[in-house]
């Protein structure tokens, strides 16, 4: 590459205040910038240094660890691309939304790609703070989305099993977004009468109806500025949803007992855990309100499709004791092995359950509710099973329940595409 290039590529890198660097197909540093070294602390060879050396203390590219590479990504589709990495920052493991972008000549030949990274505050690759905390393939997936949705004024739907962690996402966006520190206003939706449906959210005037002895501001008032959270949106009875979609539409409301409208400026996010597309389909929810919430829609997963989260979930769920206690080594597995149907509240109360009834520091599989030992219980019964038996269970278990493309479960399990068909085909399974 000219020298020219180069100088123009530093300078322009220079000027960002974000983290950035400039690599070539090989993966080598040509160029980086004040806030990246600052960020990564280690020392940057230029031409030498690879960036996955830095970012991810690893000899070879990210995408043999089970992640997705940026680079590869714009080499396949010759465009941009984003994505969330774990980083090895000065500050400890750090969530960083990776925007990797071609550079080409006048020519359209590619010279390179730069790399800007952001950190993604709102969530944790350690237990100890109030987080969203995760580090798998579909977690990094999930806080992409979410954090392309917080920059943007977009309604946001977030759909997922109950207690997959709607409502912190929720609060995410919300806390990412420009409207930080304006309310983040909740209207629960589930069991609201017509009657309070409307005082709730639009407010009242003195005297509207018997009681009102005060005037009183609605929900969708208070939230004026920042963001309003229908949590359970599939709750709102249909005669109901008009009003909503009025709402939406307009921007304005007339409190209970009111004669002018009055209008509030707020970010809209819902959340279901029904499959909303299908009460449309059955006639139960209006489709022209699925549209105005579903500008941005965001699948949480299940965690019984991010197993690799678990053992973290736990550690962060156990810091909420009085005494630091621990699992035990056999406990632990019972863990990991549960299905959870209730996903992360579930994990969570079991563990706190775990944690009062243990009385040692260690944790053991007996102080775990029963239906958390039932499966380990029925596994040490029976004779010991080869590995490769296990693995053949395990992928045709996935094969049924996992509900991500082929690539995302190659991911998830951390190995390439090849190596997952070549197993699927040796233990004769077809991914949808
Ligand atoms: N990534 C996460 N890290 C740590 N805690 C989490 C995470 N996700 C969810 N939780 C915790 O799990 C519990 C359930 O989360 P939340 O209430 O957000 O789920 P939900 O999907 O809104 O549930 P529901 O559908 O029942 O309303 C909460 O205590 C929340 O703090």
């Amino acid at each position: 590459m000219a020298f020219m290039n180069l100088s123009i590529i530093q300078s322009m890198i220079d000027a960002l205040d974000k983290p950035a660097i400039f690599i070539r197909p090989d993966y080598s540093i040509q160029a980086v910038n004040r806030a990246y070294l600052d960020t990564y602390k280690q020392p940057v060879k230029l031409g030498h240094s690879r960036c996955h050396e830095i970012s991810h203390h690893l000899a070879e590219p990210c995408d043999r660890h089970g992640e997705e590479c940026p680079l590869l990504h714009c080499q396949l589709h010759g465009r941009s691309t984003s994505v969330v990495h774990v980083h090895h920052t000065q500050a400890g493991l750090q969530h960083c939304d990776i925007l990797m972008r071609p550079v080409q000549d006048e020519d359209g030949m590619t010279l390179g790609y730069l790399e800007i990274l952001n950190k993604v505050e709102f969530a944790a690759a350690g237990a100890g703070v109030n987080k969203m905390v995760g580090v798998s393939a579909s977690f990094n997936r999930m806080l992409n989305l979410l954090n392309r949705a917080a920059s943007a004024d977009i309604s946001v739907l977030l759909q997922g099993e109950t207690g997959t962690g709607k409502e912190l996402a929720a609060r995410a966006v919300h806390d990412a977004s420009h409207r930080h520190d304006k309310p983040f206003v909740i209207i629960e939706c589930t069991g609201l009468s017509e009657a309070l449906f409307e005082s709730e959210l639009f407010g009242h005037e003195k005297g509207a109806f018997t009681g009102a002895s005060q005037a009183k501001k609605g929900l969708v008032e208070l939230a004026n500025g920042g963001t309003l959270f229908f949590d359970e949106i599939g709750d709102v009875p249909l005669n109901m949803q008009v009003k909503l979609l009025r709402l939406l539409e307009t921007r304005t409301f007339r409190a209970v007992g009111g004669l002018h409208p009055k209008r509030s400026d707020f970010r809209l996010v819902c959340a279901s855990h029904k499959n909303l597309l299908a009460m449309v389909e059955a006639g139960e929810f209006r489709q022209d309100l699925y549209y105005r919430i579903a500008g941005f829609p965001i699948q949480l997963p299940a965690l019984r499709e991010r197993p690799a989260d678990i053992p973290l979930l736990v550690e962060q769920f156990l810091l909420t004791g009085t005494e630091r206690k621990h699992f035990s080594p056999a406990a632990m597995q019972a863990l990991c092995a549960y299905s959870y149907p209730g996903n992360i509240r579930e994990l969570k109360s079991i563990v706190e359950q775990a944690n009062l009834v243990a009385n040692e520091r260690q944790i053991q599989l007996e102080d775990l509710p029963q239906v958390c030992q039932t499966g380990v219980n029925a596994q040490q019964q029976t004779e010991i099973r080869s590995l490769e038996e296990l693995e053949g269970d395990y992928l045709a278990q996935l094969c049924e329940r996992f509900s991500g493309s082929f690539e995302e479960l190659a991911s998830a399990l951390g190995v390439s595409d090849r190596t997952l068909y070549r197993k699927l085909h040796k233990f004769g399974l077809r991914y949808r």
